[in-house]
């Protein structure tokens, strides 16, 4: 039933974990890299959220959606959420640490990455998309700031704020950036899984050239009127073949984007997928 799902996890709590250096900040609390006290001695990402922020923001519902939905994928790509407990003041989610940390700030640090980089981190996005949407799991907020690197720089989505089970019609007002918002999200019309894959183009965008492209940073509205218009330039830098697959999902029209499996099979992402191991003695 869902109330196992969203039971606090029974045997957990702050005396769990020997307390290791702050992450970061969170949206409603701050983040802390944490020990399990016994054996075997897991490293945690320990991210607190504040009661009062959750009922100030009026969260509540949507952040028992993100810890069910979280708390039950499995997959390299995606950050596992281990289990939860609470206090009177702060529900306190176990999550999987990312060695390498947050991405957006190797975007920022780097400007933009190069093809390569880039292709790598949209085939592991792609790959964890088409798992989510197997399971009926529309992300609805991807963007570079909700993704982590794990140790060996491998691509995790870190946060699920945002996803609902398909089709989703949103309610609450939308906070933080407009420039991942798909036609459908701008026009309140009723949205499916495909306002991921609109996404996940915007993504690529932004990775190779570190803006999204129909970013206007005078004007809110311009951006809405560009999103709407799917008013798309690409400067000349960008190889034939990044500016074919980004074209084949910046598409008004959600049936027309190009569907996960065939982003996979992309000539711009198998060009740069890295070869698998020669088997021993190879
Ligand atoms: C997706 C979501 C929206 N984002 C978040 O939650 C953010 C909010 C704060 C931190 C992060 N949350 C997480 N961060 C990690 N790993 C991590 C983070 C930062 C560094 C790092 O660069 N420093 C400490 C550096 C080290 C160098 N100095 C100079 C600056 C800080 C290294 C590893 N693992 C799991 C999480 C998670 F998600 F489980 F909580």
């Amino acid at each position: 039933s869902s109330v196992s799902r969203t039971y606090p996890t029974q045997e957990w709590s702050l005396h769990s974990f020997d307390m290791g250096r702050p992450l970061g900040k969170g949206k409603f609390g701050r983040v802390y890299m944490v020990r399990t006290k016994a054996a075997p001695k897991y490293i945690l990402a320990l991210k607190t959220l504040y009661k009062s922020e959750l009922v100030k923001n009026k969260v509540e519902k949507q952040t028992r959606r993100e810890i069910e939905i979280q708390q039950n994928l499995r997959h390299t790509n995606v950050l596992r959420l281990y289990g939860f407990f609470h206090d009177e003041k702060r529900i306190f989610l176990m999550l999987e640490f990312a060695a390498q940390g947050e991405l957006y700030k190797q975007l920022s640090k780097h400007g933009c990455f190069s093809e390569r980089r880039s292709a790598r981190y949209i085939d592991q996005m792609t790959d964890a998309l088409i798992y989510l949407h197997g399971k009926h799991v529309i992300h609805r907020d991807i963007k570079p700031e909700n993704l982590l690197l794990g140790m060996n720089g491998e691509l995790k989505i870190g946060d699920f704020g945002w996803s609902v089970h398909a089709p989703g019609l949103r309610r609450m007002t939308l906070c933080g950036t407009l420039d991942y918002l798909p036609p459908e999200m701008v026009e309140g019309k009723e949205h499916n899984e495909k306002v991921d894959y609109w996404a996940l183009g915007v993504l690529t965008y932004e990775f190779m050239i570190g803006a999204p492209p129909f970013e206007d940073r005078r004007s809110v509205n311009n951006t809405y009127a560009r999103i709407a218009k799917v008013d798309l330039k690409f400067p000349p830098t960008i190889s034939s073949d990044a500016k074919d697959l980004i074209s084949k999902l910046l598409v008004y029209d959600p049936k027309q984007r190009l569907p996960l499996k065939d982003v996979l099979r992309h000539p711009w992402i198998v060009k740069y997928r890295p070869k698998a191991a020669a088997p021993d003695g190879a």
